[in-house]
């Protein structure tokens, strides 16, 4: 991932961020010192916005799609109410062995809901169960952005969030080249022109979009 903005505005930004808890920040420091490709994590500033769309949003259910090593789901789940459920999924077994150690080591594991499988399986199997997400978070294999789009949007109420993540792929998005490029890039046009939301293509981090349901 190429940064979007230089170095010293990046620190200046973390420096003016709520700091991360000591819990997140071992997570952190595992992630990068044992883990492959720890870039792939949100990190301390977009997990602080997440955690902060949990709570402004008065969130009570919320999906994610694609765990890793769980920085994004404890973020997100330390906002949620006690009572409140995070269902997370994911396929790498290695990955999300850190996410489990980490969510029971948080005082916030009982909320959370890890399944291993395919993320369509497993929205599929929600939208069996009936289940409904006040705020779902994007953020796997980049080439099935439309299709998670598309399959959990129908379970998000009105007034409910859709955020994305990677949505201006190190600025990539401006001149496609290969298909991941123009995965986002679709994903982008296909928000865009969807009339059931409202959104924002935010530049923190990687490019976020935050889009709020309008319509079912
Ligand atoms: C960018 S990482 C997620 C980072 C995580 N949100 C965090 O902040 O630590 C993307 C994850 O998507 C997972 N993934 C890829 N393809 C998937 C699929 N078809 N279904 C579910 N997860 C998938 C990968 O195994 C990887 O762990």
């Amino acid at each position: 991932m190429i940064p979007l903005i230089g170095p010293d505005l990046a620190a200046y930004v973390d420096a003016h961020t709520t700091a991360e808890s000591p819990l997140l920040a071992r997570l952190r420091a595992e992630t990068q010192a044992s883990l492959a490709a720890p870039q792939m994590q949100v990190g301390h500033v977009e997990g602080a916005l997440l955690r902060i769309l949990v709570a402004i949003s008065r969130a009570r259910d919320v999906l994610e799609i694609g765990t890793y090593s769980g920085y994004s789901g404890l973020a997100m789940a330390s906002a949620l109410p006690d009572d409140g459920k995070l269902v997370t999924c994911d396929i790498d077994p290695v990955a999300t062995a850190v996410a489990r150690r980490y969510f029971a080591e948080s005082g916030h594991g009982h909320k959370i809901d890890l399944r291993l499988a395919p993320a369509l399986d497993t929205i599929a199997e929600l939208a069996a169960e009936g289940r409904r997400f006040d705020l779902v978070f994007i953020d796997a294999d980049k080439h099935n952005y439309v299709n998670y789009w598309n399959a959990a949007l129908p379970l998000v109420p009105v007034g409910g969030l859709v955020v994305a993540d990677n949505t201006l792929w190190s600025g990539k998005v401006v001149a496609p080249k290969d298909d991941k490029d123009r995965a986002i890039v679709a994903f982008n046009s296909h928000v865009a022109a969807d009339p059931r939301v409202e959104h924002v293509l935010l530049s923190v981090r990687d490019g976020i979009m935050l889009a709020r349901k309008l319509r079912d």
